[in-house]
């Protein structure tokens, strides 16, 4: 089925050694989709974690001083080598998600489009000159690399996490040692031999495939080499890395789960709403953390709003990701699905009706009907957790106040959307909304360009952006006397 079959790996890359699965314990990757097994990678403990780190600070120093424009040409390599590869990369990512393959494809492209920008970023780090006070004095500000720096990441994205965080350490002069989610280590082992190919330099990106993800966590917190972790996941991880980082004041970059209100004014475009909507809500079966997770429809088109998007959720077509036409895939896990049951039934029970879908699929293993319910409220659980899901859970509201207030009553600031014609209304509710990531008008943000992140519980720091880079520099103050 792959062009370049070498690029389905079981053996993965620490420092400038391939550890093969067959050499030790080792681990099943699957599809879920249909349970079969993909292949073995090894499962490495804490003592590799501590190897690939050393490997790491052995290789960054040379790495760092490179001119921007050296790193940046390996970074284009790279980022080629993933183009030209791109649809055996989307094969074995589709394999090791579920997700379908043109929502795969599309990942590709936005991981290659992270390296590409940030090999372009690399040459565009710049220090500044301050005016002295005092005459005899010049001072100088000078930007240079962290050092070495870990990442965690998860299954969602099994590509594009990877991508837009080891190329922003790499283009700023930094190393990375990775551990990906264990349901999806694949496609990072193929990045990784993409990577040897476009002449990385050994030991600048290694990868911890793992099932011990809490002691490859705590090697990461606490190896003295280690000057960052950069997580993508849950909130509740997150904040067991934010308590390790602590004990010795890690830099730490965190992208956390969301609960992102998706509001829909009387004066919108409800086509453009719904259509937005779809987009938002069902992107990777609504398990990516910026998908939309309450959406708050005003009273004037409520009804219409959610007769349209029922008849467009109807059109969504559940399967293999590989089959033609499919547009959702399973969810990750069984937990994942036992978390979208218990949220529809509390629903339920609380009074939301099911407009569309609201069982498992006939599909089994675990596939779910894309959902839509009505007369949602605040009382319920799917208000207050991320669902991570196909349910599209609309509330009502009469006024703007009110939505603001609803919008901005959760933990999380990671994602908000909404849809309104009025100009004034456009900017008091953009500035009111207590989030990292505002769509208007759009039900999709993600771009390499813009600044992606969020605030309160949602996160710390950036990915992407001219911003993306920052998050591996640091900022050093010379102050010279003449
Ligand atoms: N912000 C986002 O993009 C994401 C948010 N989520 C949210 O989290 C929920 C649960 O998803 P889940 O996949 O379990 O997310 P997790 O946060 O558990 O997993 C994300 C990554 O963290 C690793 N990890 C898990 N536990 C630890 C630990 N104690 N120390 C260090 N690393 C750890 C995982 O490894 P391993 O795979 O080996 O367990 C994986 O690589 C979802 O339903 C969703 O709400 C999930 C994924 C992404
Ligand atoms: O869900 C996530 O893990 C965030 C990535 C989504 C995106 O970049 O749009």
């Amino acid at each position: 089925m792959l062009t370049d079959p070498s690029l389905l790996l079981d053996r993965t890359l620490i420092g400038d050694r391939w550890i093969f699965a067959h050499e030790q314990a080792s681990f099943t990757v699957t599809n879920p989709a249909t349970g079969k097994p993909l292949g073995q990678v090894p499962d490495l403990d804490a003592g590799i974690a501590h190897q690939a780190i050393d490997a790491a600070a052995e290789a960054q120093t040379a790495w760092a001083a490179l001119t921007a424009a050296a790193r940046a040409q390996i970074l284009h390599r790279w980022c080629e080598l993933l183009r030209a590869n791109a649809e055996d990369l989307a094969i074995i990512l589709t394999a090791e998600s579920g997700k379908p393959l043109a929502e795969a494809r599309g990942e590709i492209a936005y991981g290659a489009a992270y390296i590409q920008w940030f090999a372009e970023e690399a040459r565009r780090v710049y220090g500044e000159t301050i005016a002295a006070p005092q005459p005899n004095q010049r001072l100088l500000v000078l930007k240079q690399p962290i050092g070495v720096t870990t990442a965690i990441t998860p299954w969602n994205f099994p590509n594009a996490m990877i991508a837009r965080k080891v190329a922003a350490a790499l283009a700023a002069g930094c190393a990375m040692v990775v551990k990906p989610a264990e349901e999806t280590p694949l496609s990072a082992l193929a990045m990784a031999l993409l990577a040897e190919r476009a002449g990385l330099p050994a030991g600048l990106f290694s990868i911890l495939t793992s099932t011990q993800a809490e002691a490859i966590g705590q090697a990461f917190c606490s190896h003295p080499r280690v000057r960052k972790l950069s997580f993508t996941g849950s909130t509740a991880v997150g904040r067991q890395l934010l308590r390790q980082g602590a004990e010795r004041v890690l830099n730490l970059s965190m992208e956390l789960g969301g609960n992102a209100p998706f509001i829909v004014f009387d004066d919108a475009d409800l086509e453009a709403a719904v259509e937005g909507a779809m987009r938002s809500k069902y992107r990777h079966n609504g398990q990516t953390c910026v998908c939309a997770n309450r959406l708050y429809v005003q009273d004037g088109i409520y009804d219409a709003f959610a007769e349209r998007l029922a008849a467009q959720v109807a059109q969504l077509r559940p399967g293999n990701g590989f089959d033609e036409g499919v547009t959702l895939g399973p969810l990750i896990s069984d937990r994942a699905l036992a978390k979208v049951e218990a949220q529809l039934e509390d629903a339920r029970n609380q009074g939301a009706r099911v407009l569309s879908g609201g069982q498992r699929h006939a599909l089994g293993g675990t596939f779910f009907e894309p959902t839509v319910l009505t007369e949602v409220t605040a009382a319920m659980r799917i208000a207050h957790e991320e669902t991570f899901g196909p349910i599209a859970p609309l509330f009502r509201f009469h006024d703007e106040a009110e939505v603001i207030a609803q919008a901005n009553d959760t933990e999380y600031g990671l994602a908000a959307y909404f849809y309104a014609r009025d100009l004034s209304r456009v900017w008091r509710v953009a500035e009111a909304l207590e989030y990292g990531m505002v769509g208007i008008n759009t039900g999709l943000i993600s771009t390499e360009v813009a600044p992606f992140g969020g605030i309160k519980q949602s996160g710390l720091g950036r990915e992407g952006g001219r911003q993306g880079i920052e998050e591996y520099l640091e900022t050093k103050y010379l102050c010279m006397g003449i």
